[in-house]
C-alpha cells in the first residue's frame, strides 16, 4: 500500500502534463514505476485509502483467462468495466470491425488463448505456459502477451497490463508484468490485485510456491479531472494494513477456470478501508 501512495503522490510532485488524443483529457505522468508483490506472505495489494472492489477485478482477470471478448461476458461474471470502452468509444464504434453492441474485438484474452498462426490455426499461450509449469518446466519464455500490433484495429484498446512472465526457481513460481499505460486512481487498484491474484492461481494450479509478483509500468498517469480527489482527498488519507486472500483450494486446474470458478471463489479477511471515492473515468 505504501508503494502504491508513493507512486500517486511522485506523479502529484514530479508528474508533467501531457495531453492525451484519444479521451480529450490531459494527464499528468511520469514515467518508470516498479512495484512488487509479496504473494509467498499474502499480502495481498488492495487500496485501504478508499473502499476497493477486489472481486470486480478479479473477475475482470478470469474473463482474460477464459479469451472473453464481449462486455456482456464480463458483466456476467460480476465486472462492469468493459462496457463503456465496447459501447461508448466513439473510435470503435466507428470501426467496420465491431459486430455489434458489447463486442470488444481482439483484445486480451483472446490473444492470450487465441493467438492467429499465418497458417490459419491458433496458439494458446496460456496452456503452453500452464503446461510446462504444471511439468517444472521453464524454457525462460513462459510468457503470455496480449500484445498483437498487427491487430490491434480488431479491437476496442491495445491491452495495457500486456505481457506476463513467469519464472520457475526451483520450487517457487515468479511473475513480472508488464504494463505500457497506467491509471493510476482507477486502473492500478485493479492491476495490483490481478497479478497478484495471477500469480497465487498459477502457482495453485501448477503445484508450486508463489513468490513475489514484480510489476513494471512505463506510463503511470492521473488525469486532470482525478487530481484533485487525489491530492486534496486520498493522499491525505492514513493506510491501513494489507489484508490477506484465501483462494478456494479445490481450484486445481486451467479447466477449473475456464467451467465453475467465480469472484466468490475468492475471500479477503481482515480489510479495513476509508470511504469509497468515485474517480471519474475516460474513455
Ligand atoms: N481510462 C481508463 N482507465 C482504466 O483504468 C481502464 C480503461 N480506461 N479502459 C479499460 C480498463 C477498464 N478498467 C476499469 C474500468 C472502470 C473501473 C471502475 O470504475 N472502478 C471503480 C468501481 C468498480 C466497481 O464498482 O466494480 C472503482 O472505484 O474502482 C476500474 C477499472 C481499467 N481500464
Ligand atoms: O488494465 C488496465 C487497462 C487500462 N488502463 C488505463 C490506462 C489508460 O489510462 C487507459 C488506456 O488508454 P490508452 O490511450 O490506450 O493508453 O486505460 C489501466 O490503467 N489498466
Amino acid at each position: 500500500m505504501k508503494q502504491y501512495l508513493k507512486l500517486c503522490q511522485r506523479i502529484v510532485d514530479e508528474g508533467q502534463w501531457v495531453e492525451n488524443k484519444r479521451t480529450g483529457t490531459r494527464c499528468l505522468t511520469v514515467i518508470n514505476a516498479d512495484l512488487e508483490y509479496d504473494v509467498a506472505n499474502n499480502q495481498f495489494p488492495m487500496i485501504t485509502t478508499r473502499k476497493s472492489y477486489y472481486k470486480a477485478a478479479i473477475a475482470e482477470l478470469l474473463g482474460y483467462l477464459r479469451g472473453y471478448d464481449s462486455a456482456a461476458q464480463f458483466r456476467e461474471i460480476g465486472c462492469k468495466t468493459w462496457d463503456a470502452n465496447a459501447n461508448d468509444n466513439q473510435a470503435w464504434l466507428n470501426n467496420p470491425n465491431r459486430k455489434g453492441e458489447d463486442d470488444m474485438g481482439r483484445v486480451y484474452g483472446v490473444q492470450g488463448r487465441g493467438w492467429q498462426r499465418p497458417d490459419g490455426s491458433t496458439l494458446d499461450q496460456l496452456a503452453k505456459v500452464i503446461n510446462n509449469l504444471k511439468n517444472g518446466i521453464d524454457d525462460r519464455g513462459e510468457i503470455i502477451t496480449f500484445y498483437n500490433p498487427g491487430e490491434f484495429e480488431l479491437g476496442c484498446l491495445r491491452p495495457c497490463m500486456h505481457t506476463h512472465t513467469f519464472s520457475l526457481l526451483g520450487d517457487t513460481l515468479y511473475l513480472t508484468s508488464y504494463q505500457r499505460s497506467c491509471d493510476v486512481p482507477l486502473g492500478l487498484n485493479f492491476n495490483q490485485i490481478q497479478c497478484f491474484v495471477l500469480l497465487a492461481l498459477v502457482a495453485q494450479i501448477t503445484g508450486h510456491k508463489p513468490g513475489k509478483a514484480y510489476h513494471k509500468i512505463a506510463n503511470a498517469h492521473i488525469y486532470e479531472n482525478q487530481l484533485e480527489l487525489m491530492r486534496d482527498v486520498q493522499l491525505k488519507r492514513e493506510p491501513f494494513e494489507s489484508p490477506t486472500l484465501t483462494i478456494n483450494p479445490n481450484i486445481k486446474s486451467l479447466e477449473d477456470i475456464e467451467t465453475w470458478v467465480t469472484r466468490d471463489d475468492f475471500e479477503v479477511t481482515g480489510y479495513q478501508c476509508h470511504d469509497a471515492i468515485q474517480y471519474p473515468f475516460s474513455v
